[in-house]
């Protein structure tokens, strides 16, 4: 199946797009007519380029309001319509998209639609060029891909056919399997797109905020499922008009975009079997069974300040690696590692970005099988040299340009904390009773949000929830939680507009680091609480207004509301259950740990308290003397 990607969708100009489209895998480009005109060169020089490159042209488009005009209009559109044979032939163009009429004069009549297309498909023949007809959403008199193919039915001509677009058929609420009943011969090309639900004009929708298939909120693989099951065989091509990806760096919109289509093609492989749809096998989306391990890349002196916040929060140093200036720290099944070896990757990340996350290690079922997903769906591979004693553990490269190591239960991997460590004797303190970790948070420009969340989405299998805007003082920073089955593995994405906000400002100071802030799980907050007050844990202070708000909005008992406001205990509740956080106080560039607990199945993260939060931390920063940005 032939890969395709609409010169509109990547930013640049003509020859960096088609450069960045080569190098990402696509095997064509639909040659955006806006994209042909700026461009300095004739029509045959853009072929030539293109051909260079690698790559084919699989569509030329648009050609706007041509039918069921009336005289002298119709004549004219004919004569622009030739113009633009010329162009293509010169181009090395077989097939032009024409997008149905939006014209304030164009005339109705699927009959008067069909005849002018035939007559155009007849000229289109005699220089051995294709038409292709396509339903705009908010076409005049055709807005509907079963209206377009009743039109192309009635054309009846072979160098006249269909041209599906994701976005107008599933913005419209259409259903996609209607498609199922087009022979797939007639339909000449495929276009896809997604977009997140927004109630808004449908022009206005499309030309703005269209995303890759699997970062928006439309039955992509409903449709493309459809689609394959007329027989369809054409290009599969992606047409996003997206205001951040103009914006964006051309690579990175490329290689999502490739990423978007592998993903896209194994689901509906997996939901279709029976269609055998060519090409490769993958393994299964991961399940991830949880966060293996979180390794901090720091020097002596941030390492002093780290373990003594891990041992206020009742970790114990519990391994050092036999070879490496590597430490251990364990709680229940959380393993927090802090490396501060002078040499290696973890130091580079130091370099890069001070005291840090530099690696996230995940549980799964699979190493290997995870590696193999992960570099099928682009991402890029990790590797560095192993010393003695040392496994050889998958890895790719994640956020930030951290590291994500895959940890299973083979053997080997599984004996890794043994065999590459040795344990080191307990100093004798009680847990606090942290059980495991909840979620990573990671941070990010808002930007890349789209990008990580397909990244993870595409690898892993997981959800996203609805995006949640948080309001800190200075500006407003985005989450978006993506969680797999059951809640064993939870990350938040939040992405940061503004630098003055705590989250954009961590990113600045840390030069782009990923984590800001790992959340431990235990089952007894109270008791956490208390353990901590022994353990000398210094939680992030909230105001006590935010506690008279908190008995105001729910029906908390006295003594719990004060066992909460002693220790700084916030509270939510989600319509399953209540939720409670205690946060630290930052450390390193603004990075902190959470401590919840979620009763009775409550699924989110807090949310509304983010601002309470982000304003108590900027109080913190303030007195601690870290000057506003
Ligand atoms: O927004 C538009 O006008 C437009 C043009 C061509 C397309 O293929 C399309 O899907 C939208
Ligand atoms: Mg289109």
């Amino acid at each position: 199946m032939k890969t395709s990607i609409a010169t509109v969708t990547v930013p640049g100009n003509l020859r960096e797009k088609l450069e960045t489209i080569a190098a990402a895998g696509f095997d064509g480009v639909e040659i955006f007519e806006q994209d042909f005109v700026a461009y300095d060169g004739s029509p045959a020089d853009v072929g030539n380029l293109v051909r260079d490159i690698g790559l084919e042209i699989t569509l030329f488009q648009p050609f706007r309001d041509f039918e069921g005009l009336p005289d002298p209009m119709r004549r004219k559109a004919f004569d622009r319509a030739k113009r633009k044979f010329d162009l293509m032939t010169q181009m090395g163009a077989d097939l032009v998209l024409i997008c149905s009429n939006t014209h304030p004069q164009a005339l109705g009549g699927i009959d008067r639609a069909a005849d002018d297309l035939r007559e155009l498909a007849e000229i289109a023949a005699t220089r051995d060029l294709r038409i292709g007809y396509e339903a705009l959403a908010w076409g005049r008199h055709v807005s509907d891909h079963r209206d377009a193919w009743e039109i192309v039915r009635r054309v009846n001509h072979p160098n006249a056919g269909l041209i599906l677009d994701s976005f107008h058929t599933l913005s419209r609420n259409i259903d996609p399997n209607t498609i199922r009943s087009i022979p797939g011969d007639k339909i000449f090309f495929v276009q896809l797109g997604d977009a997140p639900k927004i109630d808004m004009d449908l022009l206005y929708w499309s030309r703005h905020f269209r995303n890759m298939p699997g970062e928006g909120d439309l039955d992509v693989t409903g449709f493309m499922r459809a689609v394959m099951a007329t027989g369809y065989s054409g290009p599969i091509s992606l047409e996003i008009f997206n205001d951040q990806f103009r914006g964006g760096t051309p690579r990175l919109v490329a290689v999502d975009g490739h990423r978007s289509l592998v993903n896209l093609m194994d689901q509906v492989r997996r939901a279709e079997p029976a269609l055998k749809i060519p090409g490769p096998s993958l393994p299964a989306p991961v399940v991830c069974d949880g966060v293996a391990f979180i390794e901090f890349t720091t020097d002596t002196a941030g390492s002093e300040r780290l373990g003594n916040l891990l041992r206020s929060m009742g970790f114990q140093h519990a391994r050092q690696h036999i070879a490496k200036a590597v430490s251990v720290w364990e709680q229940g099944d959380i393993r927090i590692v802090i490396n501060t070896d002078p040499t290696g990757f973890a130091h580079s990340a130091f370099v890069m970005h001070g005291t840090s996350v530099c690696d996230v290690g995940l549980q799964v079922t699979d190493a290997e099988a995870t590696r193999e997903r992960a570099e099928a769906m682009g991402a890029e591979p990790f590797s560095q040299p192993i010393g003695p004693g040392e496994l050889p553990v998958p890895a790719v490269r994640g956020v930030g340009g951290s590291v994500m190591h895959f940890i299973d239960s083979s053997p080997d991997l599984s004996q890794i904390w043994t065999t590459e460590f040795n344990a080191v004797a307990p100093a004798g303190r009680a847990s606090a009773g942290l059980k495991r970790i909840d979620h990573l948070a990671q941070t990010m420009n808002y930007d890349e949000m789209l990008s990580w969340s397909l990244f993870y989405t595409s690898i892993f299998d997981t959800k996203r929830s609805p995006m949640v805007d948080v309001v800190d003082p200075d500006g407003l920073v985005r989450s978006q939680a993506i969680q797999g089955p059951g809640g064993n593995f939870r990350l938040t994405l939040n992405g940061a507009e503004s630098h003055r906000t705590f989250a954009g400002r961590h990113l600045a100071d840390s030069y782009g680091s990923a984590v800001q802030h790992v959340a431990f799980a235990t089952d007894d907050i109270f008791a956490t609480s208390q353990s901590l007050r022994r353990f000398g844990f210094e939680p992030l202070k909230i105001s006590d207004n935010y506690y008279d708000d908190l008995a105001a909005r729910f029906d908390i008992d006295e003594d719990e509301l004060a066992k909460m406001k002693a220790g700084s205990i916030l509270f939510d509740m989600d319509e399953n259950g209540a939720f409670y956080q205690v946060y630290s106080r930052t450390f390193g560039e603004g990075m902190f740990f959470e401590i919840i607990q979620r009763v009775a199945g409550y699924d989110g993260y807090g949310g509304p308290n983010a601002p309470f939060r982000v304003a108590a931390q900027k109080r913190d920063q303030r007195a601690k003397g870290i000057p506003k940005a």
